[in-house]
């Protein structure tokens, strides 16, 4: 076990080093899980509004839903967008049983398998850096725990169908453009990706201007660095800018996008350790700064960060 998730941890810090990015496969959760997950959130999306309102997003917690509009990552567009945050597993903060059946059957096992896999590669991530395995996990002792210490997310996503392209191009009906995700990089120390087959998610890859369409592996789970760890490795692991576009032509318009991301993130009163590398993964590529690192950064003001971050892309 030992070997693979040392294995593990040197594959994922070449792909996260060389694109930002890493496709997960084999990792164990069933594309079935996930599905179940993507029609609880359907049915919570059809309930009448007046009880989806009893779920709206708590601004403390950052748990519940988020109604189309209510988060923008880009304030020149309309972002078209249903969003249910899991931030606790408490059966009393999910949608009841008789207006989703069974959202808490799929959602907590979904939940913990998205926390184990996180826990996995933490646990990778600190051997590729040379540190004793746990170092990274005890950092991150609270995911999904519910006592307010660790803000990681299970974020189910929505995006809804969107009018056909000659019923006012790209545009809602007050002419403003319409997206379903702006561009950003996310705030965490990594996020997993689990999607549908829809497509539409682009990335910029470092050094470049270019979107690039990430292609939909069936099965795999993305896995995308957050800004915390592209700043504790002063961008050996670079975060990179992602948005979710509307797809071209009115087959694809017509259909609905499903997602789940899990943000893994330290917990609020986490020092972070000096990161120093010394396993051997290639060489970084040209445009990182550093090819050996060795940096101690403290994690005073995550809770801070976190907390300005939601200022300024939730209405
Ligand atoms: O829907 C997706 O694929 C990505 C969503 C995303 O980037 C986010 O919620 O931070
Ligand atoms: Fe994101």
């Amino acid at each position: 076990m030992k070997s693979v998730v040392r294995r593990i941890g040197q594959q994922l810090f070449a792909a996260l080093n060389s694109k930002g990015l890493a496709m997960l496969v084999n990792h164990g959760i069933a594309d079935e899980k996930l599905k179940k997950v993507y029609a609880d959130l359907d049915n919570f999306c059809a309930l009448p509004e007046g009880c989806q309102a009893q779920y709206l997003r708590n601004p403390a917690s950052n748990h519940g839903y988020v109604k189309p509009g209510m988060e923008q990552f880009d304030s020149t567009k309309k972002e078209l967008r249903h969003s249910f945050n899991i931030t606790t597993l408490s059966a009393a903060a999910m949608p009841a049983q008789e207006e989703v059946p069974e959202f808490l059957k799929h959602t907590i096992p979904l939940a913990q398998d998205l926390t184990n896999l996180s826990r996995v590669l933490l646990q990778a991530l600190a051997y590729a850096f040379g540190l004793p395995p746990a170092t990274l996990l005890a950092c991150h002792s609270g995911m999904l725990k519910s006592d307010g210490c660790n803000p990681s997310t299970m974020r189910l996503l929505y995006y809804p169908p969107v009018p056909p392209e000659d019923e006012g191009p790209c545009c809602h009906g007050d002419g403003i453009a319409i997206t379903r995700c702006g561009a950003h990089s996310d705030r965490c120390t990594f996020t997993l990706v689990a999607q549908d087959s829809e497509g539409g998610l682009e990335v910029k890859l470092n050094g470049s201007e270019k979107w690039q369409a990430v292609g939909h592996l069936p099965g795999a789970i993305l896995v995308q660095t957050g800004e915390l760890l592209a700043s504790w490795t002063a961008n050996l692991l670079p975060a990179l800018m992602h948005r979710v576009v509307v797809p071209s032509g009115t087959y694809a318009r017509a259909r609905g996008r499903h997602c789940v991301a899990f943000f893994c993130h330290p917990d609020n009163d986490a020092v972070i350790p000096a990161l120093s590398r010394v396993a051997p993964v290639p060489a970084p590529p040209a445009f990182t700064p550093h090819t050996h690192l060795t940096l101690h950064h403290r994690l005073l003001n995550a809770a801070h960060h976190i907390q300005k971050r939601f200022r300024e892309t939730y209405a």
